[in-house]
């Protein structure tokens, strides 16, 4: 996918296996958005093919667009709309829609269903586009930073509502730059930096090295002099077992570091 000459998605192939959570993980301008909307049929790609539910994004759009959802980074919704106006009206475009009611409650909207979408919060706004991208009972959705902007409490919320989303049979593909995100609730990450794919796999594969790590976690703050005692004894151990100790860490492997290891750069400084 270019714009103009610029190239925002390049060469990239990947496959979305049905009733899981895949993530398109990435720095800000990686080509995330770029990727998503070209399968939701928003941008035709130059070259190369996109195929959603066996269907062409763009020339079948009309067979594709009742079995998909979309939450767009932008929200979607117009200023002045009150919040449950416009989900009724969404729920009013599909055949057999959620119960709006239970979907704005279960998504903690159901104190501000008289606001108008301009005055939401932005985790508000951001939760409203995630009920409108599910009333239609996608089989496939699509997800932009589902959780940008939202404090903790609404993002776990969220999380737990993507995952039952799953147990119900729908696939959802997010894009995201929080490595927690990916880590928790992703089946398959794909690892995108400047349009190109770099990394797959499971969590577990993606974070699993020829080395290991040992954690260790004390209830107390350790005096100077323990630490140094602390690391005499693993010298010791070390010598006596073989085992070289190339640096004593205070944490697991996380995403965080293998997109550090592969790109040289940290995911929020990119
Ligand atoms: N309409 C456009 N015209 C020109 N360049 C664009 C356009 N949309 C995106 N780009 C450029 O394409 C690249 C990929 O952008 P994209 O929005 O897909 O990235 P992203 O990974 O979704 O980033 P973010 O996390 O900031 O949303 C960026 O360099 C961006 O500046």
């Amino acid at each position: 996918m270019r714009y103009g000459d610029k190239v925002a998605v390049d060469g990239l192939s990947l496959t979305v296996e049905r009733n899981t959570i895949t993530a398109v993980l990435g720095p800000n301008g990686a080509g995330k958005t770029t990727t998503l909307e070209t399968c939701e049929g928003y941008r035709r790609p130059q070259e190369g093919t996109v195929r959603v539910l066996g269907l062409d994004p763009v020339r079948q759009r009309r067979d594709l667009l009742p079995r998909i959802g979309v939450m767009l980074q932008g929200g979607g919704a117009w200023s002045g709309v009150r919040a449950m106006e416009m989900l009724d009206h969404v729920a009013r475009l599909h055949a057999h829609p959620l119960d709006t009611a239970v979907l704005a409650e279960r998504l903690g909207l159901g104190d501000c269903g008289r606001t108008p979408y301009r005055r939401l919060s932005g985790g508000q706004q951001q939760r409203l586009g995630l009920a409108m991208a599910i009333v239609g009972r996608p089989e496939i959705v699509f997800v932009d930073e589902p959780t940008a902007g939202m404090d903790p409490q609404a993002r776990r919320t969220t999380w737990e509502l993507l995952d039952e989303l799953r147990q119900s049979g729908v696939t959802v593909v997010l894009t995201t730059h929080y490595l927690e995100e990916a880590e928790q609730l992703a089946d398959q990450v794909h690892i995108i930096d400047r349009g190109r794919l770099i990394a797959s796999g499971t969590p577990e594969e993606l974070t699993r090295g020829s080395s290991a790590t040992v954690r260790l976690v004390v209830d107390k703050e350790l005096p100077q002099a323990a630490e140094a005692g602390l690391r005499a004894s693993i010298d010791t151990w070390s010598a006596e077992h073989g085992v070289g100790v190339r640096s004593i860490s205070f944490g697991s492997r996380t995403l965080e570091d293998v997109f550090l290891e592969l790109t040289g750069r940290d995911i929020d400084h990119g």
